[in-house]
């Protein structure tokens, strides 16, 4: 398993406490009979240490993408894939912050109102929500808008973590009217899925380099629903190299309708910030 966190914080002295109270969340969730000692759930923890790579299967795992959404109490998402010969063949991507009506979007009268979304993706069998209390399975895809002046667009709501700048001026080039929908974590891959906006901009700031957990099970929901994802000259995410994504620039996800308008939009734009 490649996973995000390892277990050096809570092996800390000062760490007892918290390790403690882990400890009894793990034997309370989990329907086994034995009961798991504080190293136990330490080496469990330490499980995720692999470093992927394009042979054999890797499960990919962030448990709390967009630590900063969650902190604030706004969105972030549990997100495991699954990689087979460095390509992700499955995600499953859970957001409890994220209602099950759609956002971004004019008010639709939609009378739902509540939140947490499971979305899930096998390759080859599409993409499906459903709610968080494991109701209501529907099929997603991405939406069918081929005019970029009404497509809105979902980015980091970070700004530290993706030029909005860079987007802003994208955005200005295409005639976007509708202003950025700034969510953390994948749950905008989830929006994406089913249609919220229909176009998904991230520009890390340089010298970031992106991790395969943030992007694995997001971009799987993404593509299975009908959408592309790829780096900011188009080539497809490669998961087989390790932890890392080799990227340039950044991420672009989209339908396929819109891609060809915005890639040339952010050519230019990126010329011009050179
Ligand atoms: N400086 C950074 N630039 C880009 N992404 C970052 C940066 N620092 C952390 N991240 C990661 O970006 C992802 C969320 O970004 P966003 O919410 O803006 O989409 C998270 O995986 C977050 O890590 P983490 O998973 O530890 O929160
Ligand atoms: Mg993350």
């Amino acid at each position: 398993m490649v996973a995000e966190e390892d277990s050096g914080d809570l092996r800390k002295d000062d760490s007892r406490e918290i390790l403690d109270r882990i400890t009894l969340v793990v034997n309370d969730t989990l329907a086994t009979e034995k009961t798991l000692s504080s190293e136990d759930v330490l080496t469990a923890i330490d499980k995720g240490r692999s470093e992927g790579g394009p042979e054999g299967r890797h499960w990919v795992l962030d448990p709390i993408d967009g630590t900063k959404g969650f902190l604030r109490g706004d969105q972030y998402a549990i997100a495991l894939a699954l990689l087979d010969q460095g390509r992700v063949v499955l995600g499953v991507l859970a957001c409890p912050n994220l209602p099950l009506a759609p956002i971004g979007k004019e008010s639709q009268g939609s009378d739902t109102h509540q939140d947490g979304c499971l979305f899930s993706a096998v390759i080859g069998e599409g993409a499906y929500m459903q709610s968080l209390d494991g109701f209501s399975v529907v099929k997603v895809n991405v939406s069918t808008i081929e005019n970029p002046e009404e497509a809105s667009f979902f980015e980091s709501f970070e700004a530290a973590h993706s030029s909005h700048d860079l987007t802003s001026s994208i955005a200005k080039k295409l005639g976007v009217k509708a202003p950025p929908v700034r969510i953390d974590s994948q749950a905008k891959y989830g929006a994406l899925s089913r249609g919220d906006g229909a176009i998904y901009l991230r520009f890390p700031h340089a010298g970031y380099r992106e991790k395969i957990w943030d992007h694995a099970a997001g971009s799987i929901v993404v593509t299975e629903a009908g959408g592309v994802v790829t780096d900011a000259a188009g080539n497809p995410l490669d998961f087989s190299k390790g932890k890392y994504l080799d990227l340039y620039k950044g991420i672009v996800a989209s339908n396929r309708q819109l891609m060809p308008k915005l890639f040339k939009a952010i050519q230019e734009c990126i010329a011009s910030s050179l």
